[in-house]
């Protein structure tokens, strides 16, 4: 039985989920998500894959690629399933998920590929370029997240799949207002993106 389980899984397509995000830092909130959708979805893997330049974040001032690319490095450094893509930090000019996962078909073309995003990213997909060529790409999941109501109207029937999610109210946004007033992360985000947080002084205040 089990060889048999086995040998249908061989001739499987890998299922490869994909978790994109400006990771400004990566808290716990992305971390729950990713498992708990590898886990109900039956993921081979996801690979995180910090954005180059967020235009849609255009009005605030984002950490350096390469802090955020080490910060999700250090989140998922102990998930075997979990790994760190660079082609959004490596392509120049702003990133757009439609990029992102026409890179990673051609990199992965025996794969299927599920896009992991929360209930805030989901209800602006339709804004994101190339909308329509997105849902051809990839299998979009949405997540549940406190204060944001979780809906695909107005997406293509079966091209998205709802998930509720532990619920974590956290965000990027909250860790560094925290840091620039002195205030604790711990246990919002992994201990060893505390440590780098503080090493690289990101998120303190200007110094006058
Ligand atoms: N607590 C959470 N629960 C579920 N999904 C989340 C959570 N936080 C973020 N996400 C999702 O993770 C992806 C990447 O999010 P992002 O890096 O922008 O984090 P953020 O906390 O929303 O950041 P910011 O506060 O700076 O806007 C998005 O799809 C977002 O919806
Ligand atoms: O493709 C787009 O136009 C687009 C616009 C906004 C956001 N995205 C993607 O959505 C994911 C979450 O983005 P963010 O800004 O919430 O961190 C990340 O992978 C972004 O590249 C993509």
């Amino acid at each position: 039985m089990r060889e048999q389980a086995q040998s249908v899984r061989a001739g499987a397509k890998r299922r490869i989920g994909v978790m994109g995000g400006t990771f400004d830092p990566i808290h716990h909130g992305h971390l729950v998500a990713a498992s708990e959708v590898a886990s109900a979805f039956h993921l081979d893997e996801v690979i995180f894959v910090p954005t180059g330049q967020p235009w849609q974040k255009s009005e605030r001032e984002v950490s350096p690629a390469e802090d955020r690319y080490l910060m999700t490095v250090i989140a998922t450094a102990e998930n075997p399933q979990f790994s760190v893509s660079r082609i959004d930090i490596d392509r120049q000019g702003p990133t757009y998920t439609v990029d992102t996962l026409r890179e990673l078909r051609d990199l992965h073309p025996d794969s299927d590929l599920f896009f992991i995003t929360g209930a805030d990213a989901l209800a602006q997909i339709l804004s994101w370029r190339s909308s329509e060529e997105l849902f051809e790409l990839a299998h979009f999941i949405g997540c549940t997240r406190p204060g944001h109501t979780l809906s695909d109207t107005g997406l293509p029937v079966g091209g998205v799949s709802l998930v509720e999610v532990p619920a974590l109210a956290i965000s990027s946004t909250d860790c560094r207002m925290r840091v620039a007033k002195g205030e604790p992360i711990w246990y919002l985000v992994p201990d060893g993106v505390v440590r780098y947080i503080h090493k690289r002084a990101l998120y303190a205040p200007a110094q006058p």
